[in-house]
């Protein structure tokens, strides 16, 4: 991994990081977030997913997060939200092709080429971490609009992984939902089997593992009607008995300004999950 930015901050360094990926076939570009304690020691290490239009940048410069990880020492690790280049299918739209991911394995022409942002979260991104950073075994991951659904798709998928999950703003009725339903028809076609294989609302029905969700949703969220829904996950983690911490914020929106004010409550949150010993199994 090639570094191509540093920053001073908080007693530790915001670093952008850039390496060819394998799974992606293209260049991708890394937020690393290195707090004071790596300096001694391995510390546990927290995922974070952005959403739509996003690039490695957003989180970085505009979420606060720094502080909170410095705080709890814990790397935070924000990767772009997609393949990108000039030889990587995109479409002008913003909510489709670069900068638009979805965290999903395209099998559709033309997408199937570059866009495989599950494989590339799941994978190829904590084997880089892990060969490159201070890092323990102990992840969790977060995530907003987009990016909130990757993390609890992800999480329901992979039972064991993650020490913690939450979401700002998740788009989780994914298969309901026009942002949703126009992704998955594009990179996944119209194959049932691959929509359900992706929705939280079903992987929360058969999860074998009951990791709490933190989620935070602005009342005031210009999508939350026609995007988001969190009515609809309320109701699926109680049919699944599925633990849920849904805050309701009255009068924030879907940007950064809302995920700025709530971030700190979300690292204290995953930093008191990758601090307790696991018992053995
Ligand atoms: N129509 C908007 C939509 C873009 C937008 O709101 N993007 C959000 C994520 S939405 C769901 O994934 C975002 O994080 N934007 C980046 C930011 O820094 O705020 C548009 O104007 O493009």
């Amino acid at each position: 991994m090639e570094r191509i930015e540093r920053h001073a901050c908080f007693g530790g360094w915001q670093d952008v990081y850039q390496h060819a990926s394998e799974t992606l076939g293209c260049t991708m570009k890394v937020g690393v977030y290195l707090p004071p304690q790596a300096q001694f020691g391995d510390v546990p290490v927290l995922y974070w997913l952005s959403g739509l239009t996003c690039t490695e940048q957003n989180f970085i410069t505009k979420a606060g997060a720094q502080r909170y990880a410095a705080e709890h020492g814990v790397i935070l690790v924000a990767p772009d939200t997609s393949p990108r280049g000039e030889t990587v299918a995109n479409d002008p739209a913003y909510d489709l092709g670069q900068g638009a991911g979805f965290y999903v394995n395209a099998t559709q022409d033309p997408w199937s080429a570059h866009y495989r942002m599950y494989d590339y979260i799941v994978d190829e991104l904590p084997r880089l971490i892990a060969a490159n950073f201070p890092a323990t075994g102990a992840r969790s991951i977060f995530g907003h609009s987009m990016g909130g659904f990757g993390a609890i798709m992800i999480a329901l998928r992979n039972p064991g992984r993650f020490r913690s999950v939450s979401a700002f703003s998740p788009i989780v009725a994914i298969t309901r939902v026009p942002w949703g339903q126009k992704a998955l028809r594009a990179y996944l076609g119209e194959d049932p089997a691959a929509w359900k294989a992706c929705d939280p609302l079903e992987l929360l029905k058969s999860a074998t593992e009951r990791l709490p969700i933190l989620v935070d949703q602005g009342l005031g969220d210009e999508f939350i009607a026609s995007q988001l829904k969190p009515d609809i996950l309320q109701a699926a983690c109680a049919e699944a008995g599925h633990p849920l911490m849904l805050n309701l914020r009255p009068h924030y929106d879907h940007s950064y300004y809302f995920i700025s004010s709530f971030i700190g409550d979300h690292i204290l949150h995953h930093a008191t999950a990758l601090k307790l010993e696991r018992s053995p199994s």
